[in-house]
This record gives structure tokens, C-alpha cells and sequence, in this order.
């Protein structure tokens, strides 16, 4: 079988397009999906998206993360299809989708993407460690020397931790830079390593400063692999609706591959 596809990036966050409109993409093959995700025996990348079409938006986001399993929202993704959906001319500026956590709108510009996030609500302290749910688990700590933290290592003991059973949880370290801007390196599960960025990771950053650290809305955060924005409305200490993640999303190739 051959397959097209496309290869799309936020923030250095990369992910395999595929325009699935007529649902013939083996989406329960997971060793394929795992393989098209590989870097030496597949395409490359952090997860594969598939655009399906639904009766009621202009079209619905189905996420694998790189180890082939469907995985919860991922915010990078949500900005890559978004970018994918304008490129293929369904929408010109302002777009509803559906995705795994519920409906998405989000906005284009040239040069970035604007999603709104689910809402949020609440953030917990399981033994210690800051929790809550952006569309996917999170756990966000703060750090003193993120440079040259192990993000591997101390990441993967608390993606593992008895805590965070059975689903398990992805691990943000923060380090503030600023009054209004953070430094995150991110522990994806699933990819089970660091990413270059997370977009529901600083989602949930961008919460925690603000309830922690008292950071105004916007929160600027910088990633191994470039800036997002974060916006939001506090209804609470731990509420929030009204969430936006915005940074670039781009197109790097397209291609064919044999399976
Ligand atoms: N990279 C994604 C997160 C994917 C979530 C995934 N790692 C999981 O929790 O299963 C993002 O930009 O939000």
C-alpha cells in the first residue's frame, strides 16, 4: 500500500499529516503507525494525525503518539491540522473542529495558529507534585538549573511514578526567566522523551505560574524548539476557561512511502 502524506511541525513538535477523509488509513495497525513515526525505519516524528471529515465541523483530529497508541489532545498537534486543514482549503480564517477532548475553534494568521484549549478544572497536589488535565495529564515542576536537567531521567521516574497509575503522565520542568515568561523542557508519554515542546504541556504551565507565581495572562514560554503564547481567563485559582495556545505551525515536506 502506498500512502501520501505530510509532514508538519509546531515548535519543533513534529507529526505525520494524513488527509483521511475517506477512511481508508488501518488506524488499529499500531505497529504501523509506530513505524511511519520512527526516525530510522519510518517517516520521523512525534505522532501521526489523521484529518477525518465529521457531519458537524470542518473536520476531526485523530492523534497517535508515536508509540502507535491513540493518545489524549495534543495541543502542537491541534495547531499542525489546523494549519494542515487551511492548506488543503477547508476553512479561510476561523475554524471549529473536533478532536479526542471535545470541540476546538482556533484562528490562522500567516504566521501563526491560535486553538482554544478544553476548560479547565482543577489542579491538584498528589504528594507533592502539581497535576491537572489540559485534554492530557500533566505534571509541572519547578526547577533551578533546567539547562542541564536530566529531563529524560527524572521525567520518565515520575511518568512511572504509582501516583500517576495506570494511565501515567507527561512531565513538564519549568524554570522562570522573567515576570512573564518561562523556560519548559517537557517528558512526553508516548514518545516516552523529551520533545522539543509540548502544547498542552505549557498549557498547563501557563496555569500553574499563574496561580503560583501570580504571572499575568499572557504567559510567554520558551521551548527547545521556540516561543508559544498562552491566554486565559481565571475564573478561579484553578479554573480557567477561555485558554488559548498560540505560536507558529508549518509545513516541512510532503511525501509518499511504501508500507
Ligand atoms: N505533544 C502533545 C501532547 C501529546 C500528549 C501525549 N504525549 C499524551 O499525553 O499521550 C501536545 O503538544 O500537547
Amino acid at each position: 500500500m502506498t500512502l501520501e502524506f505530510f509532514k508538519y511541525q509546531g515548535t519543533g513538535n513534529d507529526f505525520v499529516l494524513i488527509d483521511d477523509r475517506n477512511e481508508t488509513f488501518p488506524a488499529s495497525d499500531q505497529a504501523l503507525v509506530e513505524r511511519l513515526c520512527d526516525r530510522r525505519f519510518g517517516i520521523g516524528a512525534d505522532g501521526l494525525i489523521l484529518l477525518r471529515n465529521d457531519p458537524q465541523y470542518h473536520f476531526r483530529m485523530v492523534y497517535f503518539n508515536a508509540d502507535g497508541a491513540e493518545g489524549s489532545m495534543c495541543g502542537n498537534g491541534g495547531r499542525c491540522i489546523v494549519r494542515f486543514a487551511h492548506d488543503l482549503g477547508l476553512f479561510e480564517r476561523e475554524t471549529r473542529f473536533l478532536a479526542v477532548d471535545g470541540e476546538h475553534i482556533a484562528f490562522v494568521t500567516e504566521e501563526t495558529v491560535s486553538l482554544k484549549m478544553s476548560d479547565v478544572t482543577g489542579i491538584d497536589n498528589r504528594g507533592g507534585l502539581t497535576f491537572l488535565n489540559t485534554g492530557s495529564p500533566h505534571v509541572v515542576q519547578f526547577v533551578d538549573d533546567l539547562e542541564s536537567l536530566d529531563v529524560v531521567k527524572e521525567g520518565r521516574a515520575i511518568r512511572y511514578d504509582a501516583r500517576f497509575q495506570p494511565g501515567g503522565t507527561n512531565v513538564n520542568f519549568v524554570q522562570p526567566i522573567d515576570g512573564g515568561t518561562l523556560f519548559v523542557r517537557t517528558y512526553e508519554r508516548g514518545v516516552e522523551d523529551e520533545t522539543y515542546s509540548c502544547g498542552t504541556g505549557v498549557t498547563a504551565v501557563a496555569l500553574v505560574a499563574h496561580q503560583q507565581l501570580n504571572m499575568p495572562d499572557p504567559v510567554l514560554i520558551k521551548t527547545l524548539g521556540g516561543n508559544l503564547r498562552v491566554s486565559f481567563n481565571a475564573k478561579t485559582q484553578e479554573q480557567f476557561d477561555s485558554i488559548h495556545l498560540i505560536g507558529p505551525a508549518k509545513r516541512v515536506f510532503a511525501g509518499t512511502i511504501t508500507v
